[in-house]
């Protein structure tokens, strides 16, 4: 039963790198472990998975240390133990955050800080792709976020290049939900590092996380709908670009095929 589920969790992993293209032969993965459940799980499964498929792949962990306590020695005893290189990125996001700015959107700003120190490391490090430990259940929270706080229907994409720091963005787990996650970490007995952040479980993706746990009580199948949704999505159902925004523009656009209003007073 163990074996049954491990081999089926690998599989959703494979078949999100094959669908999505995410590692060539000769990559070199940097890996953003935070410590916590999604993270650990990811770095697991690649280490796992590394042995099984015909491309050559390099790993390495990553940790963007916001500078406040965290039990650093389990995340470098767990890479050890794998054999993968860890490095401990010792940075004063924390301090910048939380003492010098006072930010009204803390979570923001870490989330930029902690990008642009996690893709510097990478690239001093000579890797070429990044791999997130972001699952399922991110992606429907990234987008009923967008949808609620900005109006717009968008969420991350599974592999994304950013051309400012010449890193790819994976993200292996897409298919996954992280209940999932969660079973998959309990039976691998993977150890997991508590988050000593100020504001761990007081966000906006909080309120999101229980508005899908309400929704899907009620439609059991919602998560799998929505990934049915991003991988479909046709610019066809949805409404075209506005042709003008106002009259004027409308009057200007249309000159020539509209009749005056001299002709409208001659009928
Ligand atoms: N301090 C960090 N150092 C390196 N990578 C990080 C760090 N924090 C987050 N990440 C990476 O970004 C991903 C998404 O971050 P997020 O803050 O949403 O964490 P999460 O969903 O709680 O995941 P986790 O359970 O791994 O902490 C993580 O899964 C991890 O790969």
């Amino acid at each position: 039963m163990k074996n049954a589920y491990l081999k089926w969790f690998k599989g959703k992993v494979k078949k999100a790198i094959t669908n999505y293209g995410m590692i060539e032969n000769g990559d070199r993965l940097a890996v953003g472990l935070s410590g916590g459940k999604d993270s650990m799980a990811l770095l697991h499964v690649l280490y796992l998975i590394r042995r099984e498929v015909p491309v050559h792949f390099h790993l390495h962990a990553i940790f963007v240390n916001p500078g406040w306590p965290m039990d650093v020695d389990t995340m470098e005893d767990f890479c050890r133990q794998r054999d993968i290189p860890f490095t401990n990125k010792i940075t004063d996001i924390g301090e910048v955050v939380f003492e010098h700015r006072e930010e009204k959107s803390p979570c923001a700003l870490c989330a930029n800080l902690r990008r642009g120190a996690i893709n510097n490391t990478a690239r001093a490090l000579g890797l070429n792709k990044l791999a997130l430990g972001h699952h399922l259940d991110d992606a429907i929270e990234t987008f009923l976020m967008s949808l609620v706080y900005t109006g717009q229907f968008r969420t991350f994409s599974p592999v994304t290049y950013m051309d400012r720091s010449d890193i790819t963005l994976i993200r292996p787990m897409i298919y996954i939900t992280g209940k999932t996650v969660e079973t998959f970490v309990q039976r691998q007995e993977i150890p997991v590092v508590k988050s000593l952040c100020p504001v761990n479980g007081k966000t906006k993706r909080e309120e999101m996380k229980e508005l899908v746990t309400m929704l899907s009580d009620r439609y059991p199948e919602l998560r799998t709908r929505f990934l049915t949704a991003f991988q479909t999505l046709d610019p066809e159902n949805l409404w075209p670009p506005m042709v003008c925004r106002n009259w004027q523009q409308y009057k200007k656009a249309t000159a020539g095929n509209t009749p005056d209003n001299s002709e409208r007073g001659a009928n």
